[in-house]
């Protein structure tokens, strides 16, 4: 299989039946580093990257591979690969691939790197069983197999890049990772690098003194002075320009600030976390953001699973909803949970939670693919301005932005319109109201 459709297809079949993980091997068998090999085992709480650059697990000195070429990651019984943006591109057989989903026995060719992968036959340990981390909830083997380390994570001061979709809970994770340790009694602050104008983000982030710009009437702490002593999580960090970034690398390097306008550094205890919904390594395989400061920042890094991939902590997650509301447990209907363990959720936890509080508050029913579409606000909105923005960053001339742009749509268009529909074309577009034809022409086009 080597299509996006039958990914979500198959992922969510693996998480209605919730099967065991199985361990993978990725082994080089042809080109400069023939004979290396990595084990995926399941209990990474990230996506395992090969290419050239030291951040990957699996690192090649074949030229003609990118620095982040591939991500692995074993999803259940199928190994999940990911191109990142590379240069020369990802093979299976002749096909060139964006995503596929493998089931061992398969060669993935990346430059003159050929990886062949091998399931095997035992299956990898079962991770604890445990149904939350701190304010972190789920019992679904995506977000058990993360807790051990979220644990030890909390005990440490290393830095952590927590990665996600909008709404996932990386916010609330890195609360819950500053709450069950040792720094839970400091200050816990937030800088989203998205929330102030960029020519703020300086004086924001180290502070300033009295005079330092026009408007700066008096002298301001910087986040990092605000969190001395705890912890201090960097959101959207894949957003921050990249002239502040060599600034924010020296910060950290030497753990400490000189106000804009000073001319003392202060040196601060700071846990840094941060957290990014998009793609960090595509980010450092496009050249906008430092790899230094990605090295510095991801010393550990933890990936959220999208709520789709993880339906079965959907009923688990409404009812706590519900119950944080007040509202009595048995007002819950399990009609309600069905349909809400049935809907895809691309607003995640967060759109659980307003769907939750809507229904409370306004009786709405469940939302469901054939409801009257949501304000592109609070459905998709976010994902959208993500994909928006970095066509607009790659300035390119309007009829070509604009292609990207259509492009993108029918894309995700018919990629979930096919999940919804298990892959019949028939079906999805009867649902999509246009002729096989015209969707069978639009879906050649858009996931060649
Ligand atoms: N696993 C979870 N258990 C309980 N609540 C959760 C979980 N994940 C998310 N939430 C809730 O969902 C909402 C969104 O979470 P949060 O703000 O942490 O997401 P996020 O990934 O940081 O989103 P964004 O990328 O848009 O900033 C919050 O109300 C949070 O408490």
């Amino acid at each position: 299989m080597s299509h996006a459709i039958d990914f979500e297809r198959t992922v969510m079949q693996r998480h209605d039946a919730d099967t065991g993980e199985c361990i993978f091997v990725a082994t080089v068998v042809d080109g400069p580093d023939a004979g290396v090999a990595i084990t995926l085992d399941g209990s990474q709480p990230s996506s395992l990257l090969v290419g050239q650059s030291p951040a990957c697990a699996l690192q090649l000195t074949d030229r003609e591979v990118s620095r982040r070429h591939i991500a692995l990651e074993p999803r259940g019984t199928l190994l999940h690969v990911r191109d990142l943006g590379s240069t020369n591109g990802t093979y299976l057989d002749k096909v060139k691939i964006i995503e596929a989903e493998l089931s061992g026995g398969e060669v993935v060719r990346i430059g003159s790197t050929r990886l062949r992968i091998e399931r095997r036959p035992e299956p990898a340990a079962a991770p604890p069983k445990l149904d939350a981390f701190g304010r972190v909830l789920g019992s679904s083997l995506e977000m058990r197999r993360l807790y051990p380390l979220c644990g030890r994570l909390a005990q440490s001061s290393i830095p952590v890049l927590i990665e996600g979709e909008t709404g996932t809970g990386k916010e609330l994770l890195a609360e819950s990772l500053h709450e069950e340790g040792p720094r839970a009694a400091a200050p816990f602050v937030v800088f989203d690098c998205t929330a102030v104008p960029a020519n703020l983000v300086e004086s924001e982030l180290f502070g300033h003194e009295r005079g330092a710009f026009t408007g700066a009437v008096s002298a301001r702490r910087g986040v990092f002075e605000q969190a001395d002593g705890g912890t201090l999580l960097i959101d959207e960090i894949g957003e921050l320009d990249i002239t502040l970034q060599p600034k924010l690398l020296r910060a950290l390097e030497r753990s400490e600030v000189r106000r804009v306008g000073g001319d003392r550094s202060m040196k601060f205890d700071v846990r840094v976390l941060s957290a990014t919904r998009r793609n960090l390594d595509h980010e450092v395989q496009a050249g906008r953001f430092r790899d230094d400061l990605f090295h510095r920042l991801a010393v550990a890094r933890i990936e959220l699973p999208p709520l789709r991939r993880r339906r079965g902590d959907i009923p688990r997650l409404a009812r706590a909803i519900w119950a944080s509301a007040g509202a009595p447990p048995e007002e819950l209907s399990d009609m309600l949970l069905r349909q809400w363990s049935d809907y895809p959720w691309p607003g995640n936890v967060r759109e659980l939670r307003n769907a939750v509080v809507r229904r409370l508050a306004l009786g709405e029913l469940a939302p469901s693919p054939a409801s009257t579409p949501e304000p592109i606000e609070s459905l998709e909105g976010e994902l959208v301005r993500g994909v928006l923005e970095q066509i607009l960053a790659q300035n390119l001339p309007f009829g070509a932005a604009r292609q990207r742009v259509l492009e993108a749509f029918e894309r995700r268009y018919v990629e979930r319109t096919l999940a919804e529909h298990g892959g019949n074309v028939l079906r999805a577009a009867a649902a999509s109201g246009v002729a096989r034809r015209h969707f069978q022409r639009v879906k050649s086009r858009s996931l060649k």
